[in-house]
């Protein structure tokens, strides 16, 4: 295993950060870490890159404990805080061979980078006079510098353009190829778009961890359709793969299918068997952003 948790637990005062918090990650995987404002990720990254130490329980990466082998772990962990902080006024270069010294890293990995996050183009400049998207480049190559087997990124796509914003889910999922990634975010795009996995945590617990495959799999599909008449429910209730029928007021029913099959065109036949005349249909997925929402409001 790359990361496991094993029952952490914080708090700050009187206020309880994480609460009991398990999971493992593998070798390999990129996790997204899915969770409403204040739900606990910052705290749970920071125990996990030693920053914080958690009151109870206890977490291992790459096999090193975070209390008893802090420096092991650091040396395992790349890490790209929230905010990304970075120093202004230093040149690309210059930050990254002020980073290699600090990890004592020889200075032939930094052209390696440059290059491995897109960086060449803009190597020259100051780090001020980049894109928000190229200083999270920086940020990301600084993280990557010491060559570590694991990576930690705390929202790394906040305040993104929209085309920034795909780069680097490209550049992330690039590199997820050969590193454990555990990516922090309250976007669920973000997380369809780059991980394997999710696990959703609110208030301070998991909620949720699935893959994103069964997740896929798993997709219910809701059909809301207007007729122009009342219809007998039951009759709805033939139509193949519902699993509910549901009245929402007037004419107006919302049917559940469990079948990734569009039934569109069965609930507009349906209409026309029974000459009823059909003025709206609209097709809901059940996908991560309802099982987020109805596992975190
Ligand atoms: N250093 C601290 N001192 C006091 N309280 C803190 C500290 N760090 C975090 N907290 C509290 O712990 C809770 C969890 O915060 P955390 O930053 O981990 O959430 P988050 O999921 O990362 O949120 P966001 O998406 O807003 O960054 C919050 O209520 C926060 O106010």
């Amino acid at each position: 295993m790359s990361i496991t948790v094993s029952n952490i637990s914080k708090s700050f005062g009187n206020q309880k950060a994480l609460n009991n918090v398990s999971f493992s990650i593998q070798k390999g995987e990129i996790v997204g870490f899915l969770g409403p404002n204040g739900a606990g990720k910052s705290t749970m990254m920071r125990i996990l890159t030693t920053y914080y130490k958690a009151n109870s329980g206890e977490a291992e990466v790459n096999g090193h404990n975070v209390l008893t082998s802090e420096q092991r772990v650091q040396k395992s962990i790349g890490y790209l805080p929230e905010h990304n902080p970075l120093y202004l006024d230093m040149y690309v270069k210059e930050y990254l061979a002020f980073n290699a010294d600090v990890y004592q890293v020889a200075k032939e990995r930094i052209d390696i980078i440059i290059e491995q996050t897109g960086l060449t183009v803009e190597a020259h400049k100051k780090i001020g006079q980049l894109s928000k998207g190229y200083r999270q480049r920086v940020g990301l190559a600084a993280a990557l510098l010491h060559d570590p087997d694991v990576l930690i990124l705390d929202e790394p796509t906040t305040g993104l353009d929209p085309n920034q914003l795909i780069e680097i889910r490209k550049l992330i999922k690039e590199i997820g190829k050969e590193k454990t990634i555990l990516l922090s975010t309250h976007i669920m795009k973000e997380v369809e778009a780059v991980c394997d996995r999710v696990i959703i945590i609110n208030k301070g617990e998991i909620v949720a961890d699935k893959k994103m495959d069964e997740l896929r799999e798993v997709e219910e599909q809701i059909i809301e359709v207007e007729f122009d008449y009342r219809v007998e429910e039951m009759l709805l209730n033939k139509l193949p793969n519902v699993t509910h029928v549901k009245n929402v007021g007037g004419f107006v029913y919302e049917v559940t299918f469990n079948t990734i099959k569009d039934m569109r065109p069965a609930v507009f036949d349906f209409a026309h068997d029974n000459e009823l005349k059909t003025l709206q249909l609209s097709r809901k997925n059940k996908n991560l952003e309802s099982l987020f929402t109805e596992l975190t409001s």
